[in-house]
């Protein structure tokens, strides 16, 4: 089949790529020419385990291209996927522009029937739009699907590659059939394609990511009560999750969800509900409690020293989750602004996310190589990224470098017993 991917992000780069490994002929479009550049020299503009590889192997067996003219991708396809950002508006709304500028864009370029999926993260409804706008520009026929993603960044060609399942919100029998044919490959029996009507699939994307952030969200209100009452959330954790109805996934305390989608998802479907009259409280809540949990690190450290002022830290992970350089909302960015605004000195490592990090604090952070030298000289660290290199790191090593052994661990990844016995203060979170 030819595939058009229309925006060359997270999104579209692996759907691209995957459907390009599975042997379909993919153009991926993008408006950013640097960003073209970059992919045409087999390199990748973003941090995704495998990705890099998988591009080059495609792109050297011809499956796979990229360009920045929308035209010359969408007049030969049969498919064209809409994967364009959504973020948040002034308003918490998605803010839809490039999705239906990319609509009409569509539109122009169509010479036979197509069909055109919607991957991007919108509110119900946007299918209509979608094919509004299309029909605006063009009298070809086409038919418009509904097709969120549901991968997770760190693990992307994972989650394409083996979906839990595919969710096709469509009305045709045409569609539905082409659809299916181009999942085929990445299904089996147990992880289903569900077909709906596109209204259902398009709330079913935020539904699912509402509901993974309500788990986090009523994890840190444990982890919050347990610090209030002497107990254990680790413990607390693996109680509950030992009940299948419950399950492990997801519940796992820490400095606050962050990242592209959460949070943004979060206020879009509160934005929805509103413009139906509804008020979503528990979602409100949801969001209230992550703000909190954002600036718990701070708290925590206001409390422990009193005032920040000349004191230097040593900041663990920028990345909002370990294996990816996206920092869209990341609990780093809040902490280092919040340290900063104390007049700390911080002195950050991340893996792979500091040059991405540039663009948030430029020269007002030192960006250290590896982990022990931002934690020279340092009066604490805050462990915010659970990249694996932190998990286990040499404490003797660190007690010697730094002025004060003192280390809160954001995301509950070190032994404090261990830590203790070397010497340090262990503040953790929900297991002081
Ligand atoms: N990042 C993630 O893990 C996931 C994101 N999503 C959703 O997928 C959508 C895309 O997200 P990301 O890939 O993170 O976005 P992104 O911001 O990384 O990439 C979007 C790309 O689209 C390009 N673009 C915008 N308008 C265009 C146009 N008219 N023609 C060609 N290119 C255009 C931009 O230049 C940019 O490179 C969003 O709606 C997001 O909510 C869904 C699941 C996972
Ligand atoms: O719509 C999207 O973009 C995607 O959003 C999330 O994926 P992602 O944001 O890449 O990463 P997650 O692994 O879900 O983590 C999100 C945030 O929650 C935090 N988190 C996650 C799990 C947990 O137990 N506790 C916790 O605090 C992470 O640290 C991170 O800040 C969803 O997991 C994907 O299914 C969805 O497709």
């Amino acid at each position: 089949m030819r595939i058009a991917i229309i925006g060359t992000g997270y999104v579209g780069l692996v759907a691209g790529t995957c459907f390009a490994e599975s042997g379909h002929d993919v153009t991926c479009v993008d408006l950013d020419a640097r960003k073209v550049e970059v992919l045409r020299r087999g390199e990748i503009p973003l941090y995704e385990p495998g990705l890099e590889e998988l591009v080059r192997r495609n792109v050297a067996a011809q499956r796979l291209r990229f360009t920045e003219h929308l035209p010359e991708a969408v007049s030969p396809a049969q498919v064209v996927f809409i994967a364009v950002g959504t973020p948040q508006s002034e308003r918490g709304d998605a803010d839809l522009q490039h999705v239906l500028v990319a609509a009409e864009q569509i539109g122009r370029s169509l010479r036979h029937y197509t069909v055109i999926v919607n991957k991007s993260t919108v509110p119900v409804g946007t299918s209509d739009r979608v094919r509004s706008a299309v029909a605006r520009t063009t009298d070809v026929a086409f038919d418009v699907v509904s097709n969120p993603e549901f991968l997770k960044e760190g693990a992307a060609l994972d989650d394409f590659l083996k979906p839990d399942r595919v969710v096709i919100g469509t009305t045709s029998e045409r569609a539905r059939k082409l659809m299916g044919d181009l999942y085929a490959p990445f299904v089996r029996t147990e992880n289903p394609i569900l077909f709906m009507d596109p209204h259902s699939a398009e709330l079913t994307k935020y539904a699912a990511n509402a509901m993974l952030a309500t788990r986090i969200s009523f994890m840190n209100d444990m982890a919050l009560l347990c610090e209030r009452v002497g107990a254990n959330v680790d413990l607390v954790r693996k109680g509950m999750g030992a009940d299948r109805r419950i399950g492990y996934a997801f519940l796992y305390p820490g400095i606050g969800y962050g990242g592209s989608c959460f949070p943004k998802d979060v206020r879009a479907l509160m934005s929805t509900a509103r413009e139906a009259g509804l008020e979503l409280d528990l979602l409100r809540a949801v969001e209230s409690t992550n703000t909190r949990q954002k600036r718990c690190l701070l708290g925590k450290a206001l409390k422990l020293y009193g005032s920040l002022a000349d004191h230097t830290f040593a900041v663990w992970g920028l990345a909002f989750k370990p294996k990816t350089d996206d920092m869209r909302e990341a609990p780093s960015v809040e902490l280092i602004e919040g340290l900063l605004g104390k007049g700390a000195r911080v002195q950050c490592h991340d893996p792979v996310a500091s040059p991405v990090a540039r663009q948030y604090f430029g020269d007002r952070v030192a960006y250290a190589p590896t982990c022990y030298e931002a934690a020279e000289g340092a009066d604490g660290i805050f462990l915010v990224t659970e990249w694996n290199e932190f998990r286990r790191p040499d404490l003797k090593r660190l007690r010697a470098l730094m002025r004060r052994p003192i280390i809160f661990d954001g995301r509950n990844v070190l032994d404090p017993r261990l830590a203790r016995s070397e010497g340090f203060t262990y503040i953790g979170i929900g297991r002081d």
